[in-house]
């Protein structure tokens, strides 16, 4: 038996979301695998790699989710594709692919909607209070506007349709930079100076809404415009770094319509380029030994 979530990237609005305004986001292709074999108990089995403390948080966070399944006699194994803690949502993509095996395994399909909502409880173990945009966009696999509702980590969203192919090009820069830590960083910032912080995270909102209407237009220089200005207001908030912002310039001089840091941001992570055609800048990167992949985030398929 296996479940599966996706991880996600952020074109608009990741932090800004935390704080009730709207972001867009959307799915990628890797993701986490989860599989569940018979067992005497309901038990998430982890490699010895894993330091104590975060088997501690895992087997903590596992649980959470088994009790509301009925805890199902299985043993559940992971094997992700995402790198962890660079932005591409991989503890949201670890919840969601734990929570479907569970239901299966308890003999229940579930609707992306009821995955999102029990995906939710072992996502809260890791962030403590997350926007719910990661686990959210894990579990429809679709691209989403998706607001917060106020003080909780569920939300109302819109599944956007784009008459465009919408691809980006991803890469990996850096060390990895905890979400937890970012976001606490950021709420002392803010809670010091809220005025002066609510005012960016407002105008990155205004920015998200604003790209979710050219993608539906099919404007996709208007969104990659809308990127750049939300790199720099993330700059702003003192969540880029240098490799971050090179990398940036790097897309953008590849010939990307916008580019920004995906994600938690911090000193190193993930940024991406939206591209009419990424393949030829992923093959230059690639060959300059950065890693990096294209991903469609949705809009028509080539056949
Ligand atoms: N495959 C995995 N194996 C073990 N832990 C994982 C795995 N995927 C995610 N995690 C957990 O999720 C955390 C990363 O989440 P986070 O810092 O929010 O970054 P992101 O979601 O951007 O990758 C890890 O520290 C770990 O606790
Ligand atoms: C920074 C934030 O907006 C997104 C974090 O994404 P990631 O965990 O870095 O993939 C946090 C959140 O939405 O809860």
């Amino acid at each position: 038996m296996e479940g599966f979530g996706a991880g996600k990237v952020i074109l608009l609005g990741e932090h800004s979301v935390v704080y009730g305004h709207p972001a867009l986001a959307g799915p990628l292709s890797y993701g986490v695998t989860a599989r569940a074999v018979p067992a005497k108990r309901c038990q998430l089995s982890l490699p010895g790699t894993l330091s104590r403390p975060q088997r501690a948080l895992l087997t903590r966070a596992f649980q959470r989710v088994a009790t509301l399944c009925g805890e199902p006699g299985v043993k559940v194994t992971l094997e992700s594709e995402l790198p962890l803690s660079m932005g591409l949502g991989s503890s949201g993509a670890l919840a969601v692919a734990s929570t479907r095996v569970l239901l299966k395994a308890a003999g229940r399909d579930g609707s992306p909607q009821e995955v999102a909502r029990l995906a939710l409880e072992m996502e809260q173990e890791f962030h403590g209070t997350p926007s719910g945009v990661d686990h959210t966009t894990s579990a429809l696999e679709k691209l989403l506007l998706y607001k917060r509702t106020p003080g909780q980590s569920t939300g109302r969203l819109k599944v956007l349709k784009s008459p465009r192919p919408l691809k980006v090009l991803v890469a990996l820069v850096g060390d990895r930079s905890p979400t937890k830590h970012t976001v606490g960083a950021l709420r002392e910032r803010q809670a010091r100076w809220p005025e002066r912080y609510t005012r960016l995270f407002k105008q990155i909102g205004t920015l998200a809404a604003e790209g979710a209407k050219a993608v539906e237009d099919g404007d996709l220089e208007a969104l990659g415009d809308a990127m750049n200005v939300n790199q720099g207001l993330l700059a702003a908030l003192g969540l880029s770094s240098p490799q971050l912002e090179d990398m940036v310039y790097r897309l953008r001089g590849l010939g990307a319509l916008g580019a920004k840091l995906t994600g938690a941001g911090g000193d190193g992570g993930a940024v991406i380029g939206l591209f009419l055609e990424p393949e030829p800048a992923v093959k230059k990167l690639l060959d300059d030994g950065i890693r990096c992949f294209s991903s469609q985030l949705a809009g028509p398929r080539a056949l």
